[in-house]
């Protein structure tokens, strides 16, 4: 019987670089949480311990952070691929480098007599949402998927959920007016990506999912997020595909009849766990 060394790839996870543009008193900050990893044929290391053809994960994360001032982050997109290919040029033994890049936004403070503009070096954590960069670089080409995770919306009315299939174990009710919520991941895979403005691509895609998803009479979360990703595909023709995972955070109505008082749909109880997950990926026919 053989044994043999199967996929491997190695990289630096979770490199966390803060980028401070300080060319002008007014500051602009770039929060990321950046992860590296090289494959190819790195075997000797493995099956002799012979080093020569590894690029240390500490290089890596040098790079990473070193890049952050020499390329600049103009968008996530544009430094992950600078970085891919600079990982990939500099390890003779790499088939591919894999770049992702979580960016977490901070919004400027707004003081009194500074309401328009904000202040020019205090920052606010924007919660929850981050934008999210993955570059896969190899010799031939370049594959983008920009993407989204934790963007929770909610609707308070115009969703149900009837008509489902029931086995001895159902006991869910029909809902035909329910709340609607969840905590968004999507990522889209640019199948051109020549030349695109990706900070503006970011802006178009997440403002058209928040479009659909408060439009759109939903019938299932899963018709939702049919909707949101045709309504991506149709905007960006560059798109091939998007991917989503989306918890449904349900909202269960509370009973208050023992206290003779009535609930038309105004008092839920947010359920933490469990949760439905609902993943799709809608996909240009090619
Ligand atoms: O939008 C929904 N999709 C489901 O598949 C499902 N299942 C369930 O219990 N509630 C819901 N809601």
């Amino acid at each position: 019987m053989g044994i043999r060394l199967g996929a491997n790839r190695y990289g630096k996870a979770e490199n966390r670089v803060v980028r401070i543009v300080r060319d002008t008193e007014r500051h602009e900050i770039h929060d990321l949480n950046v992860s590296t990893s090289l494959r190819g044929d790195f075997a000797s290391a493995h099956l002799e311990g012979d080093q020569s053809a590894v690029l240390p994960t500490d290089t890596q994360k040098n790079t990473a952070f070193a890049y952050a001032k020499e390329h600049g982050v103009a968008s996530v997109e544009d430094y992950a691929i600078a970085l891919g290919r600079r990982l990939l040029t500099a390890t003779p033994a790499a088939t591919g480098c894999h770049v992702r890049v979580e960016e977490y936004a901070w919004d400027r403070i707004f003081v009194g007599g500074d309401e328009l503009r904000g202040h020019d070096h205090a920052f606010v954590r924007r919660g929850g949402e981050v934008r999210t960069a993955e570059v896969d670089v190899t010799h031939d080409r370049v594959v983008v998927t920009s993407g989204l995770t934790d963007l929770v919306v909610l609707k308070s009315t115009g969703s149900e959920f009837t008509g489902f299939l029931r086995d001895d174990y159902t006991t869910l009710a029909e809902a035909d007016d329910r709340i609607l919520a969840t905590s968004l991941t999507a990522s889209w895979r640019w199948a051109r990506s020549e030349g695109t403005d990706w900070n503006q691509a970011h802006a178009q895609v997440r403002s058209t999912l928040l479009e659909a998803f408060a439009t759109t009479y939903s019938r299932a979360l899963q018709e939702t997020l049919w909707v949101m990703g045709r309504a991506v595909l149709e905007r960006r023709p560059e798109i091939a595909e998007i991917s989503f995972a989306a918890p449904n955070k349900h909202h269960h109505l509370v009973d208050l009849a023992p206290f003779g008082v009535e609930n038309h749909g105004e008092v839920f109880i947010a359920a933490d766990r469990p949760y439905g997950l609902i993943e799709a990926t809608i996909t240009r026919d090619v």
